[in-house]
């Protein structure tokens, strides 16, 4: 199956908030934008991939991810400014359901940097037997793909403990062993030293070089 993945991604200069004891605001930046590059570039990889939708509102992360032969799209008007996040999947969703009506969709999220194709084809083949599935994140609360076959909305309810959220939306939570890079978001420091365990995508691993992490 061949799906549209959309990948959203927050403006660079207040991404990864959580990251600012390893990383402060002069290279946090840099740093997101390694990790959404690495997700994108590992993505676009993946055999069960036709095309990736990143959804941003960042001049600068939107020409590097285009340049790796990502559509970008920007955010939609938020009702609620608080929910920004799920307004721009349901508008990403929309306008590849637009242009692919029969394809299946998934968000991806864009901070996961040890991403994998081979482990991102065994996700999407598994979430390929369920009209919506998702894919709890490594911490164990969170989400870090929802998926939707066509015909279906994505109906995502992304933010704190939206694995519970998904879960009771009626999503079906998959359980795979060996997909640990499509589970590996980076929110935290120790995120960041579990993602360069795993193994890195080259932008990252140079943005991280740069933080002099310990133990790398
Ligand atoms: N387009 C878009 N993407 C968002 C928005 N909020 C979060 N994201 C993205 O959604 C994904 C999951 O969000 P988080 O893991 O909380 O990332 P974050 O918001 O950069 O991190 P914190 O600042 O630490 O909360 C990441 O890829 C974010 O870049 C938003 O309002 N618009
Ligand atoms: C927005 C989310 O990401 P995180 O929990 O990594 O902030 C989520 O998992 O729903």
């Amino acid at each position: 199956m061949q799906w549209t993945l959309a990948v959203p991604l927050k403006p660079l200069a207040r991404a990864k908030s959580r990251l600012a004891d390893t990383a402060d605001d002069g290279v946090r930046p840099a740093l997101a934008l390694a990790f959404a590059q690495d997700t994108v570039a590992a993505a676009l990889a993946c055999t069960a991939v036709h095309d990736v939708v990143v959804v941003t509102d960042d001049p600068l992360a939107g020409r590097e991810l285009a340049a790796l032969g990502a559509r970008i799209v920007p955010d939609a008007p938020a009702a609620d400014p608080s929910d920004g996040l799920n307004a721009a999947l349901r508008h990403a969703a929309a306008l590849a359901r637009a242009a692919r009506p029969y394809a299946p969709v998934a968000t991806l999220n864009a901070d996961l940097p040890a991403l994998r194709p081979d482990e991102l084809a065994r996700v999407l083949d598994s979430a390929a037997a369920f009209r919506r599935a998702f894919l709890p994140d490594a911490a164990g609360a969170g989400t870090t793909l929802l998926s939707a076959a066509p015909g279906q909305e994505l109906r995502p309810a992304f933010g704190p403990g939206s694995r519970l959220a998904h879960r009771r939306s009626g999503a079906v939570e998959l359980v795979l062993d060996d997909v640990d890079s499509v589970r590996q978001d980076v929110d935290t420091g120790d995120d960041l030293r579990a993602a360069l365990c795993l193994g890195v995508g080259p932008r990252t691993a140079a943005a991280a070089a740069r933080l002099l992490i310990p133990g790398q």
